[in-house]
């Protein structure tokens, strides 16, 4: 768990974080968004103290993140930016162990967690251990990135703009495989987006950053069903195309197993129109019937969020 207790972070007296408090579950996937300069990457970083704080406490299972140098929190909290700042003299494997090392870890432990971590990112470690950065297309260098941040099995994987530099459809993927090992190694992720089609599809809790302030942090479903603010209004504003998404799926398309109250809707009623259903009753899922009348599942809204925000 992460607990962040009135941070705050100034610079020549201007707040640009200012007095934020937020918990984060652990093996969970958090998203800050806002827009530029609201104070998101110094708000990450003062996790793992690559900025200090100017007031307030963060806890890391409990203990504060300042009872340890701040180099050995480093170590221990997995950290992928944008154009993966990977060490262009150094091979895939040794770009990737380079915290086992540091941590003292034996040969074969490391070498056994490159292969496993380049198995994992779908790159072939008798092709790729031996390359260097430069020999690899900007899709493969971001998912070397993610692998080394993940090197020293980090319990928390902070990631700022992780996908930025990628086309969008190398981007959709590196999503989907970064939700699969999140799954997989169970690690606790925040990550730093601009881009609101990526938080909705990523997040079970999104953080919303407006001119240093926290304006609004709940699940994507709360966000689009009752926005803190303007500033977050137009935020889900900006991002239609999810909504455009729903109207050309089915309920039937959405359904998941279990029950709901309430009146049943046909499993051919567009998921758009479900959403209306639920927002309009205040409920958070409905049963969901096939054309014979037998009750198939439910929607809910949650997944309906979930389904609206993922890459096509
Ligand atoms: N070292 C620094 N010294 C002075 N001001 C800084 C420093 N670092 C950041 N700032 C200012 O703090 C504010 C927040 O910056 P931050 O990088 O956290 O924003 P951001 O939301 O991540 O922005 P972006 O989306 O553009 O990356 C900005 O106005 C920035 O200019």
């Amino acid at each position: 768990m992460i607990e962040i207790d009135g941070i705050t972070k100034r610079y020549d007296g201007t707040a640009v974080v200012d007095n934020v408090t937020m918990t984060i579950a652990p093996r969970t996937v958090t998203v800050i968004v806002g827009t530029s300069g609201s104070g998101k990457t110094t708000l990450l970083r003062m996790i793992n103290r690559l900025v200090e704080p100017s007031a307030g406490a963060i806890r890391l299972d409990g203990d504060d993140n300042r009872s340890m140098p701040g180099y050995e929190l480093r170590r221990r909290i997995g950290y992928a930016i944008q154009g993966h700042g990977l060490f262009p003299h150094r091979t895939v494997a040794q770009n990737i162990a380079t915290v086992p090392v540091l941590l003292g870890w034996d040969k074969g432990r490391i070498d056994a967690k490159v292969r496993e971590l380049l198995a994992l990112f779908q790159l072939d470690p008798a092709i790729f251990a031996a390359r260097f950065p430069h020999e690899l297309s900007g899709g493969q260098q971001q998912r070397v990135g993610v692998a080394r941040a993940l090197a020293a099995e980090p319990k928390v994987l902070l990631m700022d703009e992780p996908f930025g530099a990628l086309d969008p459809i190398i981007r959709a993927k590196a999503q989907a495989d970064l939700l699969d090992i999140q799954r997989l190694l169970k690690t606790t992720i925040v990550l730093v987006t601009h881009d609101m089609d990526e938080a909705f599809h990523l997040a079970d809790k999104i953080a919303v950053m407006d001119k240093g302030e926290l304006v609004q942090y709940g699940t994507p479903a709360e966000l689009v069903t009752n926005p803190a603010t303007e500033f977050v209004q137009t935020l889900i504003g900006a991002s239609e195309r999810p909504f455009r998404l729903l109207s050309i799926e089915t309920a039937g398309q959405a359904v998941e197993p279990g029950t709901a109250d309430g009146q049943p809707v046909d499993a051919a009623t567009s998921q758009r129109d479900v959403l209306s259903e639920l927002l309009w009753t205040g409920r958070d899922a409905l049963p969901v019937a096939a054309a014979d009348g037998t009750l198939i599942g439910k929607v809910t809204l949650e997944g309906l969020a979930r389904r609206a925000a993922r890459p096509q």
